[in-house]
């Protein structure tokens, strides 16, 4: 085996997506404590204290700042390098969460027990649906009385329309949840929440007498639940679950600590490293020599005054040396990467080199943009950083019609680095934001103020939602003709149809059939 080879097997490149409140955050501090990158718990939870108060623009302030280090949290656990990539909380910043699920090889879904599926999660789904992107199931907060597990497979089935395969199966819940047995290892954990790691004893075999001495008459009942579990649910199939088609459920309580290091395990042996991106021109495999990346977040630093930002890359294949010299594609031009930022997080000191899988940060000031890619010379372009139909729209106008300039100037950066989308519709003078949650607004005033020194104020802007146009160019020029206010030109110069309403979009589409409406378009 190579080194680059030996590298790319160790990583494990994964995201938590969860609906508020079913335990990400938890199970995320878990995951770094049980993987020593931290010492005691509570060093995430601060962070989340600042991530609640979201209405309160100081408070995002001070959480961007904070979490351009946060963002990615790598850690060795046993024989592999985790890269855990963290998602807003927020769902009005979930197109932030999409982009980052592209540079993920895997995520892990948490759902809470009470709740089930809700609707956050079947949105994030969705997305992973986009790529076949494997997924395992943690089921939480087993300590609550919660609903049937039997239930909750069937609800993850029906809804997502992924098949479950259980590896682990929950002994009673609430008051009664005394563990789990491990359907593979043959195992049976004892909870007790008083333990340091939430496991009290560990025993082999169903049969095993120690069982019955342990839970008495709730022995028998797991024997039978067990028996039903393996002749009515699936069996793991790892096709299946790289393929994206079936999810390994594992169950537990994160606040107790418990289940957490069997799912952190079955990142290790279940999850795969990094495979194969797919790029216009070829796949591009993670153990070709040559470096290879793309930008799937950027980030205004910590001193929005320097208007500096973070790219947030993702490493495709071959090693990134610290100093090294890589092409921007899109520009064509050469340049020397010596400030990049990794990330360790048990400490923060930099290391100098990177492989597939992994994440670096590059600072720079708005030369970067969302989609990009980064090669040692080739011209190669990553597909798959998709950029979603937003449901909210905003008239932009200024107080001081003076600052126009500095107006469309801040808000072309701020939609490259992807705080909103900006559209100019063909007639007139307009400028039109659009967000998938309504708190990008209230960011994207505030920094146009703070940061380009316009006071902005948003009007209502009569639109439903907005399509992307492909298709027949006579037919784009005839609907461009006809309806030149609601065709707008998007960020990258793209045609979008702005729709006032289902009726407007539905005869549109019946009127121009050789065009396409999209909800997603890529960026890059
Ligand atoms: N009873 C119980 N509560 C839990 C468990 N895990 C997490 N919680 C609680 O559930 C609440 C939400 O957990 P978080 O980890 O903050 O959830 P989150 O998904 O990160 O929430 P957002 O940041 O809003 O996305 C907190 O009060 C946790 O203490 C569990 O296993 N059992």
């Amino acid at each position: 085996m190579t080194p680059l080879d030996n590298e790319i097997s160790r990583r494990r490149t994964f995201a938590i997506i969860s609906h508020p409140d079913a335990g990400k955050t938890t199970l995320t501090e878990k995951l770094l404590w049980f993987g020593g990158a931290i010492q005691v718990a509570g060093e995430v939870r601060a962070r989340k204290a600042s991530r609640h108060a979201t209405s309160d623009w100081m408070e995002l302030e001070k959480q961007r700042g904070i979490s351009v280090t946060s963002s990615v949290m790598q850690f060795p656990y046993r024989e592999c390098m985790i890269n855990l990539l963290d998602t807003p909380g927020h769902e009005d910043f979930s197109e932030d969460t999409y982009r980052t699920l592209t540079a993920v090889d895997s995520a892990v879904m948490v759902i809470d027990s009470v709740n089930g599926v809700e609707a956050q999660t079947i949105k994030l789904l969705n997305v992973c649906r986009m790529r076949d992107t494997p997924i395992l199931t943690f089921i939480n907060k087993l300590d609550r009385e919660g609903k049937e597990p039997i239930d909750l497979l069937d609800e993850i089935e029906s809804v997502l329309g992924i098949q479950c395969a259980p590896m682990t199966w929950p002994i009673g819940m609430g008051k009664r949840f005394r563990g789990v047995y491990h359907l593979y290892d043959d195992a049976i954990a004892f909870f007790d929440p008083q333990a340091e790691k939430g496991t009290a004893e560990i025993i082999q075999g169903l049969d095993n007498p120690r069982l019955d001495e342990l839970i008495g008459t709730q022995a028998d009942e797991l024997r039978m639940d067990i028996e039903l579990v393996r002749g009515a649910s699936h069996a793991f199939d790892a096709e299946a679950y790289l393929s994206g088609k079936q999810s390994p459920v594992f169950f537990g309580s994160a606040v107790n600590n418990f289940g957490v290091q069997s799912l952190l395990d079955a990142v290790v042996d279940l999850s795969p490293p990094p495979i194969a991106r797919p790029s216009v021109s070829r796949e591009v495999l993670p153990n070709e020599p040559k470096f290879s990346g793309f930008v799937f977040k950027i980030q205004a630093n910590m001193d929005p005054k320097h208007r500096d930002r973070i790219a947030f890359l993702r490493v495709c294949s071959g090693r990134f040396d610290r100093g090294m010299k890589v092409k921007q594609v899109a520009s064509g031009k050469m340049l020397s990467i010596n400030n990049a930022i990794t990330f360790m997080a048990r400490d923060r000191s930099t290391t100098d080199e990177a492989w597939p899988g992994d994440i670096i940060g590059i600072p720079n000031h708005g030369t970067i943009r969302l989609g990009e890619t980064f090669t040692e010379g080739e011209d190669l372009r990553f597909t798959g950083i998709p950029s979603f139909a937003p449901e909210h729209f905003r008239l932009a106008r200024i107080a001081n019609p003076l600052k126009i300039k500095q107006l469309q100037k801040g808000l072309q950066q701020l939609a490259e680095e992807g705080a909103t989308q900006l559209f100019r519709p063909l007639s007139g003078t307009d400028l039109i934001l659009g967000a998938v949650g309504t708190l990008q607004f209230d960011v994207v005033a505030s920094r146009l103020e703070n940061e380009y020194g316009v006071q902005v104020i948003f009007e209502h802007y009569n639109c439903a939602t907005a399509r992307w146009i492909h298709g027949d160019a006579a037919e784009l020029r005839q609907l461009s003709d006809r309806y030149s206010a609601n065709v707008a030109l998007d960020g990258a110069d793209d045609p979008v149809y702005l729709a006032p309403n289902n009726v407007y979009l539905n005869m549109v589409k019946e009127k121009y059939p050789n065009l396409r409406f999209l909800e997603a378009r890529e960026v890059a």
